[in-house]
């Protein structure tokens, strides 16, 4: 593999990875800008490198994925994503492009990037019938009652409407909305909610439809999608959701030229921060529908719409102090205290420092003068320091030698950026991060278990490492300083229930370094129990998908502790899984007792996704032509798979778009 080609490899890894968190957790590690700076040399790369473009490229697809907690519906009609950019050159190289492809003037309608997740919504006889996330764009999350409890979103329509239609739109967590939920959040001791897009999807996705009207999420239309329509512009259709009675706000504009689209653009950029809600940029439209249909589509987004992105805000403030932090896994970390000031909306009086090796590149000394924004999730970033006010005679940042917890010299790894203290067995922020860990919600999920008496059993040297949970008596927790009965009755059961946990969560709950709950699933799901991940050769482990060699050389130091495999031993013992279970879900039976067949390069979806769709829906899968294949399914350049298929005559072949009507029945 050369040079370009790994790259490319890393790049579709590290986005996949982002993207998972992104849209399934609801999770950001890296901003939104640096997440489109990996997308934008991904593409320039596939574009001069074509001999290494793959359709299955995240460049080609919604990043969005089901999350399998709600029913799974296919979109009647695909859901896109937008293209997007950060400079108005961009944009006007889009309006050439369009200019030329119409031949005409076009008029264009400018509307606000609401920053929350995609929502389409169907109205059946002037009725809320269904509503369902984007998903992949070909299927996504049926969630229905959750979206009933969003006063903003009518159930029963007023006026004249159409008879079937799709609505589209984004749910947004409004700001009042956010604070109140975090200011709760606080009273309770729990880190407040950063970034209110991934607290809106957060909260959408909720399971108790109670739970969800509690959050106050609020709905935002732009798009009416139906066959007897009567209107023909994207301005008209937002007066006529209007008249429906949808939420559209009076915020868009109608531009004739590309001067008050920047006008557009510019005004917002400031106005941004006095809307009630935020948003990330600005959504440039074609208004007549029938060029949008003359322009059309990509795989993944609309040829007749982009968005322009405003790039995070940087506000400059002073730095006062350092604090290191020892995390689980021992690493240390660097946390910067600031001057607080107001950035995005919110008072910010941290950031992190990520190690030495970013402290020493920007040569930072205690009161600079840096320059801080906003990143992916809670803690902000410096980015820069104001070298020219900084104060004559202050002196380099020493990194610490020693753990601030326990006092142990730190060590730092060859190749590595951070520093760890390797008192694993007694360093206390350790070992109390490791329990907490352990019965965090997507670990061992204990919920009686919280992380203040996850804190409190390790004090009364109850609880020292994760099995020791399972010797936990009812009579020791008894004598702690105010437990209750019923407390204590709650912890025991917590700790009985969570045997039932899968193989894959057990795994995650271990806390080997680097392996995160995607990784263990992989894991879980290649080497099917422990002891043969356990006695996995770094070839096998790195032949796993997504496993690079720093985690699979992590998996076997991990292994290579005698006090781990102890652990093993006696988790094990207490009845834990260790065992990989096959879990199905199935969502219909419409596939019943049919095989299925992909071929040629597939362009809808993957065909990973395919096969699990095929056997969601009750079908089977099997590798090759034969009298007993029903269904072959060809992509692109399909060769002799579809030949043979041809002459044996009893094969139905279809392209994706049939395979997927099939799924609509
Ligand atoms: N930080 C991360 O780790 C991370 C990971 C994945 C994705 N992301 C972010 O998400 C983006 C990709 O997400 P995406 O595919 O949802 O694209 P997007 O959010 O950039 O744009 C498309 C979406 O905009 C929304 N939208 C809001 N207002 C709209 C309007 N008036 N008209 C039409 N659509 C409107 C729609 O939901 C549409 O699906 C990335 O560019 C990145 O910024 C970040
Ligand atoms: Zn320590």
């Amino acid at each position: 593999m050369n040079d370009i080609q790994s790259r490319i490899k890393v790049l579709r890894q590290d986005i996949n990875n982002l993207n998972y968190k992104y849209y399934v957790l609801d999770q950001s590690e890296v901003s939104d800008y640096e997440f489109d700076k990996m997308m934008e040399e991904l593409k320039q790369l596939e574009k001069d490198y074509p001999q290494y473009d793959d359709p299955d490229s995240p460049t080609h697809r919604v990043g969005g994925q089901i999350t399998k907690k709600f029913p799974t519906i296919v979109h009647e009609k695909r859901m896109y994503s937008l293209d997007n950019s950060y400079s108005f050159e961009d944009i006007k190289e889009w309006s050439r492009r369009v200019t030329k492809a119409i031949d005409e003037n076009v008029e264009y309608v400018c509307e606000l990037k609401y920053d929350g997740l995609s929502i389409s919504i169907l109205y059946e006889n002037g009725q809320l019938k269904q509503a369902v996330t984007r998903g992949d764009g070909i299927q996504g999350d049926e969630v229905t009652a959750n979206v009933r409890t969003i006063r903003s979103v009518p159930l029963n329509l007023s006026g004249k409407y159409p008879s079937k239609f799709y609505i589209r739109g984004e749910i947004i967590m409004p700001k009042k909305s956010l604070d109140k939920l975090n200011s709760e959040r606080v009273k309770e001791g729990l880190e407040p909610y950063a970034n209110p897009r991934n607290t809106a999807s957060g909260s959408l996705k909720l399971q108790d439809s109670g739970e969800v009207a509690k959050r106050g999420l609020d709905c935002y239309l732009y798009y009416v999608l139906t066959d007897d329509r009567e209107f023909s512009t994207q301005w008209d259709s937002l007066q006529h959701a209007k008249d429906m009675g949808f939420k559209v706000g009076n915020y868009a504009k109608l531009c004739n030229n590309l001067e008050e689209v920047n006008g557009f653009i510019n005004y917002w950029d400031t106005e941004r921060y006095n809307l009630p809600f935020e948003i990330d940029g600005v959504v440039i439209k074609v208004n007549s529908i029938s060029e949008q249909e003359e322009l059309g589509y990509t795989a993944k987004s609309p040829r007749w719409a982009i968005a322009y992105k405003f790039k995070a805000e940087k506000v400059e403030t002073q730095l006062l102090s350092v604090d290191y932090q020892v995390g689980r896994t021992g690493a240390v970390t660097p946390v910067a205290n600031l001057k607080p000031i107001l950035l995005a909306g919110t008072t910010v009086k941290r950031a992190s420092l990520h190690n030495e090796d970013f402290i020493a590149n920007l040569d930072l000394r205690i009161n600079d003068k840096v320059l801080v924004e906003k990143g992916g999730e809670i803690i902000p970033k410096i980015v820069d320091v104001n070298y020219d006010k900084r104060e004559p005679g202050t002196i380099k940042l020493e990194f610490i030698k020693n753990c601030p917890a326990c006092g142990t010299p730190l060590v730092r790894k060859k190749d590595e950026a951070a520093h760890f203290c390797p008192n694993e067995k007694s360093c206390p922020p350790q070992v109390i991060g490791r329990l907490e860990h352990f019965v965090s919600r997507k670990a061992m999920d204990i919920n009686s278990i919280g992380a203040e008496t996850a804190f409190m059993l390790y004090k009364a040297n109850l609880v020292n490492t994760i099995s020791d949970f399972y010797i936990l008596q009812k009579e020791q927790l008894l004598g702690l300083d105010r437990m209750a009965d019923k407390s204590a009755q709650n912890i025991i059961e917590g700790i009985e229930n969570s045997k039932q946990i899968p193989f894959e969560r057990v795994l995650f709950a271990l806390g080997i370094r680097h392996v995160g709950e995607t990784m263990a699933k992989k894991l879980a799901k290649k080497f099917k129990n422990i002891d043969n991940l356990q006695k996995a050769s770094l070839e096998e482990l790195i032949a796993t998908e997504d496993i690079g060699e720093k985690i699979a050389l992590s998996i076997q130091e991990y292994f290579l502790k005698k006090e781990h495999l102890e652990i093993i031993k006696n988790l094990k013992k207490a009845g834990l899984k260790f065992e990989f279970e096959e879990t199905h879900i199935q969502l219909s039976n419409l596939l019943d007792g049919k095989t299925f067949l992909f071929t040629g390069k597939l362009s809808v979806f993957t065909r990973e996704r395919a096969e699990e769709m095929v056997e969601q829906h009750g079908g089977k899968n099997i590798s090759s032509v034969s009298k007993n294949l029903n269904y072959l399914v060809v992509g692109e350049k399909a060769g002799s798979k579809m030949k043979k298929a041809q002459q044996l005559g009893s094969v139905i072949i279809l392209n994706e778009q049939e395979f997927l009507n099939l799924l609509n029945e």
